[in-house]
């Protein structure tokens, strides 16, 4: 084990891909859609609390600008309250549906993205690290919270209320409205300067903390073999490398965000220092008035929330476009073809030539993305539409992958597969997966209860039925243990279940599904000799009425099937019964005689 602090392993996530600020806007503008008029309601009241602050300043030089201040000026300082009063409720109800809103738009956010991640093709998915993605989910979604209370709106009623400020400076005082202008500018040009930086370091951190969620989640999911291997401090030192970039980085966010917002308390305190400067030659010249001034040094100190508050949007807009960055690269990963018209499958032919075969593979040639050899090369067979079709063979030889083919987790690159004569090319991918039963090689089960793991492929299923589909897949004492309830809990990943009570529940859960393909990788692996001989009867009586294809490593399944399928270095060497193949095929009779026969008796 490396005793040096490890790196983490920067997790292969979406390729970071150029990201304009137009696609910031335009990915924003698409999370925010769902709550396009709560937040035109809370920028409209946002909007006119800060046209009754806006109005305070001209009421208080009424209250002043009389013969003798404060005298008479009762109806004005009523005025005053109220407007206070009505600016406080309109500005808090504002507040409340932005905020409503931002969370709507979190919401939208991780729906859309959990629905893409969940479409996403096998080959792409494969690119991904699930702990990076997760971090996409919660984390980054989590953030366009601020950016929609800080930017969105806030930015928009920001800038308005600067603005409507200005005029109403200018109807005061030209001069003194020059000298602000000027130090607003500088203060400008500075915070441009800053804001690249604090966009730099935000996607740093965020990028840290999904690298941390994916050592984190490599290490959570061995955790069995990080125990048995004794490496729990070594992937401590991964998680803590990774959140010490997401450290870094964020203090690095922290020293820019100060920097700007001094600039910002900097430029806002000189234009006062100046108003009140030159305001006080000018009233001393009898340009204008005390009143003048002061109302003018109130717009000033009013402007410095806005001013303030602009500069944060414009730090928080960094952290945004950091997030909407993420989230953009990973819904403009392509998906799976969506649910087609269920047409779709009746406007291709089948071919009439072809013999009945429930899977034909003709002259297929597969590479996974990124490998540099095929997995499959110029394979060919013909699957029998009823019956089961075994698939034996040394390791590696691409056994698994021709079940990934009929599944169409990938599709080939030379030659077709195809169902009912049917290229698989042509088939609704979801119409054909709901033919198909499925048991993987290591057979998760899920978190929940036994009765929603039976179910997790159908849409329900009678008392009844699960019990007779307990019963064949002999699940009965698993039943008893968990005190005859369908609805007692199983733990996270099956945990609390032996590998062949997991792979009998997958297995019960495809029978289930009623298929009329059914794919069994290894799925019996882990049984013992009398659970194993049990679920071949049931696969025995199954394949009278459907196809079954098996990859199977005992001798006692490969026995029993219609159709046996040599498999070496991606092709089909040889097919035939057990005892034909005995006679014909040197690997076959190898097979049979040390890992099979090994595998019957073990
Ligand atoms: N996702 C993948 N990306 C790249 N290569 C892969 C991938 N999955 C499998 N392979 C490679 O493809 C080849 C065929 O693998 P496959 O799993 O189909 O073999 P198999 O016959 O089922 O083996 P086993 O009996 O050990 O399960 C192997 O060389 C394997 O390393």
């Amino acid at each position: 084990m490396p005793d040096t602090a490890p790196r983490p392993a920067t997790a292969p996530g979406p390729a970071a891909q150029p990201f304009s600020l137009r696609d910031t806007l335009a990915g924003l503008r698409a999370h925010a859609a769902p709550e396009r008029r709560r937040l035109l309601t809370a920028g409209l009241l946002l909007l006119a609390a800060a046209g009754v602050g806006l109005a305070q300043p001209l009421v208080v030089r009424q209250v002043l600008g009389g013969a003798t201040p404060l005298r008479g000026s009762g109806p004005y300082l009523g005025l005053l309250v109220a407007l206070v009063v009505v600016g406080a409720g309109v500005s808090a109800l504002g507040r409340y549906q932005l905020t409503a809103a931002a969370e709507g738009v979190v919401l939208s956010a991780r729906r859309r993205l959990t629905a893409h991640v969940l479409r996403l093709p096998m080959p792409a998915f494969r690119r991904q690290t699930p702990g990076d993605l997760m971090a996409r989910v919660t984390g980054d979604t989590t953030l366009l919270r601020q950016v929609v209370l800080q930017t969105l709106v806030q930015a928009v009623t920001g800038l308005i209320t600067v603005v409507g400020a200005l005029v109403l400076m200018a109807c005061l005082d030209l001069v003194l409205l020059g000298s602000s202008v000027l130090a607003i500018l500088l203060l400008l040009g500075m915070v441009g300067l800053v804001m690249p930086r604090i966009r730099t370091a935000s996607l740093g951190a965020q990028n840290s903390i999904g690298e941390m969620g994916a050592v984190l989640d490599r290490a959570l999911t061995a955790f069995t073999t990080v125990k048995a291997c004794g490496t729990e401090e070594f992937e401590t030192r991964r998680v803590d490398a990774a959140a010490e970039d997401a450290y870094r980085n964020g203090v690095l966010r922290a020293r820019w965000d100060s920097v700007a917002n001094a600039t910002a308390a900097l430029a806002v305190h000189l234009v006062f220092l100046v108003v009140l400067g030159v305001g006080g030659l000018r009233v001393a010249g009898g340009a204008i008035s005390v009143a003048t001034l002061v109302a003018f040094l109130l717009y000033v100190l009013y402007l410095a929330e806005p001013v303030m508050s602009l500069v944060a949007v414009g730090a928080y807009f960094q952290t945004g476009r950091a997030a909407v960055q993420r989230i953009g690269e990973v819904t403009r990963l392509p998906l799976e073809p969506p649910r087609a018209a269920a047409t779709t499958r009746e406007r291709t032919r089948p071919d009439a030539s072809a013999a009945p075969a429930a899977v034909r593979f003709d002259r297929v040639t597969f590479r996974y993305p990124g490998a540099t050899g095929e997995a499959l090369r110029d394979f060919s067979l013909t699957v029998p539409a009823v019956g089961l079709t075994a698939l034996v063979g040394p390791s590696g030889a691409g056994k698994s992958t021709a079940l990934h083919l009929i599944e169409r987790f990938y599709d080939p690159d030379l030659g077709t597969v195809s169902l009912d004569g049917t290229d698989l090319r042509t088939w609704d991918v979801h119409a054909l997966r709901a033919k198909i039963g499925y048991v993987e090689q290591d057979a998760p089960v899920m978190a929940g209860t036994l009765r929603e793991n039976l179910l997790y492929a159908t849409g329900g299923a009678t008392d009844a039925a699960l019990h007779e589909v307990l019963a064949a897949t002999r699940l009965e004492p698993l039943l008893h243990r968990l005190g005859d309830d369908l609805d007692a809990p199983i733990l996270y990943r099956g945990v609390s279940l032996s590998g062949g009570e997991r792979q009998r529940i997958a297995i019960a859960r495809a029978l289930l599904r009623r298929p009329r393909l059914l794919l069994l990788d290894e799925a019996t692996s882990q049984l013992d000799a009398v659970n194993e001989a049990a679920l071949r009867e049931v696969i025995q009586e199954l394949s009278t009425r459907i196809a079954v294809v098996a990859v199977a490593h005992r001798l006692s399944t490969v026995r029993s099937a219609t159709l046996i399928a040599v498999v070496r270095d991606g092709t089909v060497q040889a097919t035939g019964s057990h005892t034909e193949l005995l006679r014909t095929d040197g690997l076959y009779a190898e097979l049979a005689a040390h890992q099979l026969i090994a595998a019957a008796t073990g």
